[in-house]
């Protein structure tokens, strides 16, 4: 099956008080692509991820979403099929279940529905039953908060996720867990999906990418398969 390309970033570069933290960032990523995003600490994954996500400006460069550039008003829909997991999970109050409903509230989600059997069947997967779904939040540990905030995106079915580090703050059993949640969501539609996952953990991004990028003081240095 050929692949189409979801999004494209075009000569990103972002400067911030005289410096360039992404210097003419250039990359694509197609269907079945599963990305890996690895370099030294600061040398701008963080900030090349959100750009993605339109969590950060840029000053100048593209952004394409299926080969058409992504406008302003096309955001908020851009913003539902590329979701940005990040390292920590924010504290939320309520239940998970409260958590998990929120989402459906907002105007961008108002076609669909929360659907509680899709949920629990995500968690028997991660070793949780129902019971999880009336925990109080802010009780969760981190690794059970990052299943919370991961099923909380893919619930939405997105064809991207951006994945900035989602395991580096938790152990070796909760770190397996966020890599099956995030394999089953895209083993579910390979042909459509893509993600971008950056890692400090080789032997993760062996795991869980085909290709990997590597950058160095804001650029990309490296390009290469994965092993
Ligand atoms: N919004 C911002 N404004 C100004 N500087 C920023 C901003 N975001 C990041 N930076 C700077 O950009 C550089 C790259 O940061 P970034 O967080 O992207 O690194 P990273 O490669 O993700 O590092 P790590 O592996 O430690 O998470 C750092 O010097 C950081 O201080």
């Amino acid at each position: 099956m050929t692949a189409d390309v979801l999004l494209q970033a075009v000569n990103l570069t972002r400067r911030v008080d005289g410096k360039t933290l992404l210097d003419d960032i250039t990359l694509d990523l197609a269907t079945g692509a599963r990305l890996g995003l690895v370099g030294p600490t600061g040398s701008g994954k963080s900030l090349l991820l959100r750009s993605l996500a339109l969590l950060e400006p840029v000053d100048s460069g593209d952004l394409l979403w299926q080969q058409a550039p992504v406008a302003n008003d096309q955001a908020t829909i851009y913003r539902s099929q590329v979701i940005y997991v990040h390292q920590r999970a924010a504290a939320f109050e309520g239940t998970v279940e409260t958590v998990l409903r929120q989402p459906f509230q907002l105007k961008a989600h108002r076609d669909r529905h929360f659907d509680r059997d899709w949920i629990v069947d995500q968690l028997a997967t991660v070793a949780r039953d129902a019971t999880f779904l009336d925990q109080p939040h802010e009780q969760l540990s981190g690794g059970e908060a990052q299943i919370v905030a991961l099923l909380r995106a893919i619930q939405l079915s997105p064809r991207v996720l951006l994945l900035d580090e989602p395991t580096s703050a938790l152990d070796r059993q909760s770190a397996r867990h966020i890599e099956s949640i995030v394999m089953r969501w895209y083993d579910d539609a390979p042909d459509s999906r893509a993600y971008i996952w950056v890692s400090h953990d080789p032997s993760q991004a062996d795991r869980v990418c085909d290709s990997l990028i590597t950058m160095h003081a804001g650029q990309i240095q490296t390009r290469r398969t994965a092993p």
